[in-house]
């Protein structure tokens, strides 16, 4: 068994400034700004120092009238701590694909899905992150992890990877546009930040919803998953960011992206730069508005010049439509959506995905329809859900339950409620013709 390789990840990068700009194309809720707003050169900062918040929504979003907020502040910190996260999901990813990274560095939860150095990485990393940006407010975070295999007795070798993993990361934090802390986090810090996202929602007040890292087997795979970041108020999703570190470029290669990514790390060892890929998309409520920005690589730095927007697509006839599921079995039923399928008139063959890299594609317009139907008895959890609907609802999709309702997010950690599955469409026509087919041959299944 072979110990993931952590330590070239401390990487001293000298903090550099910057160079943030917003002059991008105009619209009515875009990344703005003059260049007289850039914020100071940030550097491993003091805390204290301001920060100058630039996203802007005015006009058409929620600044735009009635006096509600804007979410300048949380949608640009969104942003950058996520692009954070799939740095340190990248990294953990290329040393598990590495020929001697064995087994001992997956875990498994209780529910025996995998779980990795990644995920109690991002989630000290995101928690470390929100609560330095926000360091005036009670930060509450919802998040899949716990700390208690970290602090077990048997979790010390696995904490010092995680701790290195987050201290690579946090090192490079101003190339993001965010503060690095003043010395390496310690063990203890880095437990107490996977602690304190310890929040279990509910219908009021103000949380941050996380999954660290969405679809932990496509990840292990080598393959599709995503770092979702949502903020809810009062039972809303306000905002969403998605990382999708691994999503290609060329849409068709999400359907065979794992053999062609097995046939690559044949011919040459695996790197985050391996190819073109990754991106994160990010939308907020009432915007009418995504949008998407590549990936930061090694030695770039975030540019929101380099945002587009992003739209769902325009297809509406079922025979040109091609509709997205769970790569497992286990998780959605095939056969039943291979039904429905069939009965509106679908040709294409579905497109198969790990993670909410299914709600990306929708919203990017690569697919059409994203169709799950879990077995019976299993709750559904916001985190999995809550950045991909509002970056699809923004986009112009439609996310319902396959009743037609829209998904609660006010009742917990899980969708209370949930009408037997989540339908996703990129428009309301497809959408109605799906929930006419579940409910059509819903009796008949054996979900
Ligand atoms: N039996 C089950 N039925 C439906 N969804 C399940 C499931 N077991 C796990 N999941 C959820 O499905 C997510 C993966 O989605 P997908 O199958 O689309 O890749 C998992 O996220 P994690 O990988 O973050 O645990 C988990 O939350
Ligand atoms: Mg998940």
């Amino acid at each position: 068994m072979g110990s993931l390789r952590l330590s070239a990840w401390s990487s001293s990068a000298a903090a550099r400034a910057f160079p943030s700009d917003w002059r991008g194309r105009p619209s009515r809720c875009a990344p703005s700004s003059p260049a007289s707003a850039a914020p100071p050169a940030l550097g491993r900062l003091q805390m204290g120092t301001d920060h100058a918040w630039q996203w802007d929504c005015r006009g058409g979003g929620l600044g735009g009238g009635g006096g509600r907020r804007d979410y300048a502040k949380e949608m640009e910190a969104a942003v950058r701590v996520v692009q954070v996260a799939c740095t340190l999901c990248q990294r953990v990813q290329d040393s598990l694909l590495l020929a001697d990274a064995g087994s001992g560095s997956v875990h498994s939860k209780l529910d025996r899905s995998p779980v990795t150095v990644a995920d109690w990485g991002v989630q000290a990393t995101v928690s470390w992150l929100l609560s330095d940006c926000f360091r005036d407010e009670n930060v509450s975070i919802v998040a899949e992890e716990d700390d208690k295999t970290l602090s077990s007795s048997d979790g010390t070798a696995l904490l010092e990877s995680v701790v290195a993993a987050v201290n690579g990361c946090l090192v490079e934090a101003p190339k993001y546009g965010l503060r690095s802390p003043e010395k390496d986090l310690r063990a203890h810090d880095v437990l107490q930040a996977i602690r304190k996202c310890s929040s279990t929602g509910g219908p009021k007040g103000r949380f941050w919803v996380l999954d660290p890292v969405d679809g932990t087997l496509g990840f292990v795979r080598g393959d599709q998953y995503a770092i979702a970041l949502a903020l809810i108020e009062d039972g809303e999703v306000v905002l969403g960011v998605l990382g999708c570190p691994n999503y290609p470029m060329k849409k068709e290669w999400l359907n065979y992206h794992q053999r062609y990514y097995r046939l690559m790390s044949k011919v040459a060892p695996p790197t985050s730069g391996s190819w073109n890929k990754g991106c994160v998309m990010y939308a907020h409520k009432g915007c009418g508005q995504a949008w998407m920005q590549p990936l930061v690589h090694d030695f770039g730095m975030l540019n929101w010049h380099n945002s587009r927007e992003i739209q769902v697509s325009s297809v509406s006839d079922p025979v040109s439509a091609t509709f997205c599921e769970p790569v497992e079995k286990a998780n959605s039923s095939h056969s039943f959506t291979a039904g429905l399928a069939h009965s509106v008139g679908l040709r294409n063959r579905p497109l198969r995905v790990y993670s909410m890299v299914k709600y990306a594609a929708i919203a990017r317009g690569d697919a059409e329809i994203f169709m799950k139907f879990a077995r019976s008895g299993y709750k559904e959890k916001i985190w999995d859900h809550a950045a991909g609907v509002v970056i699809i609802q923004e986009a112009g999709g439609v996310v319902t339950d396959a009743g037609g309702r829209p998904l609660d997010f006010s009742r917990g950690v899980y969708l209370e409620g949930l009408d037997r599955g989540i339908i996703a469409c990129s428009g309301a026509l497809l959408h109605r013709r799906i929930l006419g087919a579940v409910d059509a041959s819903w009796n008949s299944s054996t979900l």
